[in-house]
């Protein structure tokens, strides 16, 4: 007896390590960026309203975990040929003990038949290994496979429904968010589809079947190792509540501490010109350290957690090994049944334990595709296509009682029942203090927002009517701080036109812009990248190059927010003739600042306090010395207006 028991020993410590990792391994993801935040999934957000993504949502719902999984649909070949492996490699789990049961069992047999029987069994064991390898196989793949196309699928369409939204979706969420939507989320998201249900579902049927084949070899035995799992079902239940509530904290303050890093990154040349380096290391030391203090409390309930489940399966073992030993030296059961019937113990106590932490993957998952499916569903208010197309462009823009407030901020009204005609082929400068809204007017004829009262019409047509991809591709606007993509220039300045157009054409556009001979100039070329937002060029030449992209637009409308202020004086000479030959029978609305601008427009409107406060040619203004222009352009101008 005493050896009998003295051989299963060793065997018990090996299966203990083996069923050890699968423990360790279904730990939180605790990495990801982002709130504990859930809604109804599948509830569409009326049109327009837009997703402010910060707002922490109050209830997990079952629609949610059904849409997660209704997101692998598409793959149910894959994630069938994942189940059929699934079953096939559970069951060669748990037909091992039943072989090694045998394979201890026939030890006590005569020689002969000993070694009959140990042939048998290795040979039963050995079909089980390699069917169980061919499923694992099968199963790894066809799912991480399913789980990565899960991930290229979400992370398109939210990509899409991101390129779609409103302009100010953009005023509303942080761009670092957004980011952790498109990465983070989609990860947790397709993580629980392959990992968390997989390795769920695997833990569910061994468990079952681990129960199935105690209850076979003992159901007496059977009540001593279940003894400890009411226990640890509370333990579990309490722990995934107190740990669910960390977890949210957690993340909190994690993406806090991102949001801190990526701000900070991206102005690293403000942080370094007021020398604060010191102060922003520290800055972020102190929102990590908030992250790190959470984190310990988390690892400190885990590792009491896990410490408790190891502790309290062990002593079950050492319970049905007590119970089971006298069994056997009853004669109630034989040597290789106890030995099965541990490796049973030990395989349901870690699908147990696997299945424990599955509710909290599962709840993480839920998190994040609430704020995934939040965005995919979002409508925008204003569409990127739909509206009429007019055959020919006449150019007359006119505002009709426009009241504009930008939707973060509606208790403030930028425009006030603001009138401004521009006529076809004219050149209106329209010039004001700081912050009186001028701007604003180019992102109202884009159509980047909607008004809210009044009207704003091109050839009469209002163009809320209008289809705004196509109005927006008859306006150019070249802005004061023009950016540019991290491409080459041969791709900056295209991007005015498509990828059809000829590179002669992109030569002659930046030859009109007067940037094509700095262009030839870089060692690179046309090919030169440009860097993130074109970093490595001067103002002047980011300007020229985005000049020289809305030539080769060639718009009807022309919008110019001081185009000219960061050129010398003989490339703003040139690039002026060039601007000529453009604005040539268009209509042009020039934000002005330069008196040298002013002066060359038909047309100059003052704006002060959400209206146009005078309008006129520059020579009339001026007579008005009491004016607001006059004022304008003696105080507040007489710097720059030179
Ligand atoms: N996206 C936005 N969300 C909320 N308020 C904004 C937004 N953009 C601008 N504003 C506010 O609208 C007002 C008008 O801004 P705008 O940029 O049109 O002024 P501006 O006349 O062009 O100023 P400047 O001459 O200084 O460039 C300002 O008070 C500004 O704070």
């Amino acid at each position: 007896m005493i050896r009998q028991l003295g051989r299963i020993d060793p065997l018990f410590n090996v299966l203990n390590k083996a069923a050890r990792p699968r423990v360790l391994t279904t730990r939180l993801h605790f990495n990801q960026t982002k709130r504990f935040a859930s809604t109804t999934a599948n509830q569409e957000k009326p049109e327009g309203e837009n997703v402010d993504i910060k707002k922490p949502k109050e209830k997990v719902t079952f629609s949610t975990l059904k849409r997660i999984i209704m997101l692998s649909r598409p793959e149910l070949k894959l994630m069938m040929i994942g189940l059929v492996g699934l079953f096939i490699s559970t069951a060669s789990t748990l037909l091992t003990p039943i072989g090694v049961g045998q394979l201890v069992d026939s030890l006590n047999l005569p020689p002969e038949e000993s070694m009959q029987a140990l042939k048998q069994t290795a040979i039963y064991l050995a079909g089980v290994f390699v069917v169980g390898g061919v499923a694992v196989i099968a199963r790894v793949s066809a799912v991480q496979i399913a789980g990565m196309r899960v991930a290229r699928r979400t992370r398109q369409q939210l990509f899409n429904s991101l390129v779609r939204q409103d302009t100010a979706f953009f005023d509303q969420n942080k761009t670092g968010e957004l980011i952790n939507r498109l990465s983070n989320d989609v990860t947790v998201v397709s993580d629980t589809l392959t990992s968390a249900i997989v390795s769920g579902t695997r833990s569910l049927l061994e468990a079952i079947g681990g129960v199935c084949f105690l209850m076979f070899l003992s159901s007496k035995l059977t009540v001593t190792a279940l003894s400890v799992f009411p226990a640890l079902g509370v333990g579990a239940v309490l722990y995934g509540r107190y740990v669910r509530k960390l977890y949210k904290q957690h993340v909190d303050s994690l993406a806090a501490s991102n949001a801190f890093a990526q701000e900070k990154i991206s102005s690293m040349r403000i942080v370094r010109q007021f020398a604060k380096e010191e102060q922003e290391m520290t800055g972020y030391g102190k929102k990590i350290q908030d992250n790190y203090e959470i984190g310990v409390k988390v690892g400190i309930m885990r590792a009491a957690f896990y410490s408790g489940v190891f502790t309290a399966t062990n002593f079950a073992v050492l319970a049905v090994l007590y119970t089971g030993g006298m069994y056997v030296a009853a004669g109630a059961i034989t040597v290789g049944n106890l030995t099965s019937f541990l490796m049973y113990s030990i395989y349901v106590g870690a699908s147990f334990t696997n299945l424990s932490t599955i509710y909290g993957d599962l709840m993480k998952a839920a998190g994040s595709s609430e704020r995934i499916f939040e965005l995919i569903d979002s409508k925008p208010s204003i569409p990127l296509t739909g509206g009429i197309k007019l055959d020919n462009i006449i150019g007359r823009i006119e505002f009709n009682n426009v009241d504009f407030a930008y939707p973060t901020r509606k208790e403030v009204l930028i425009l006030n029942n603001f009138n401004l005609v521009v006529e076809p082929g004219t050149v209106v400068a329209v010039v004001g203090g700081s912050g009186t809204g001028k701007s604003t007017l180019i992102s109202l004829i884009d159509r980047f927002y909607d008004i809210d009262g009044g009207s704003i019409t091109i050839d009469g047509h209002d163009i809320k009517t209008l289809d705004p991809t196509w109005l927006r591709d008859k306006i150019g606007v070249v802005s004061q701080e023009p950016s540019l993509f991290d491409q080459t220039i041969m791709d900056n300045i295209r991007y005015g036109s498509g990828v059809d157009c000829t590179e002669e054409e992109v030569i002659q556009a930046s030859r009109k812009a007067n940037a094509h001979q700095f262009i030839v100039d870089l060692p690179d070329g046309y090919q030169t990248l440009v860097g993130e937002r074109g970093i490595t060029l001067s103002g002047g030449q980011k300007q020229r190059v985005a000049i020289a992209r809305t030539i080769l637009k060639d718009p009807k409308l022309l919008i110019l927010d001081e185009a000219t202020s960061s050129l010398d004086a003989n490339s703003e000479h040139l690039v002026q003739e060039a601007l000529d030959v453009l604005m040539k029978d268009k209509t042009v609305i020039v934000i002005a600042h330069r008196l040298s601008t002013i002066k060359r427009a038909d047309v100059v409107a003052v704006m002060h306090e959400g209206k146009i406060a005078e309008i006129g040619s520059h020579e009339t203004l001026r007579k008005n010395e009491n004016g607001l222009y006059s004022k304008l352009v003696n105080r507040q101008l007489m710097d720059v207006l030179k």
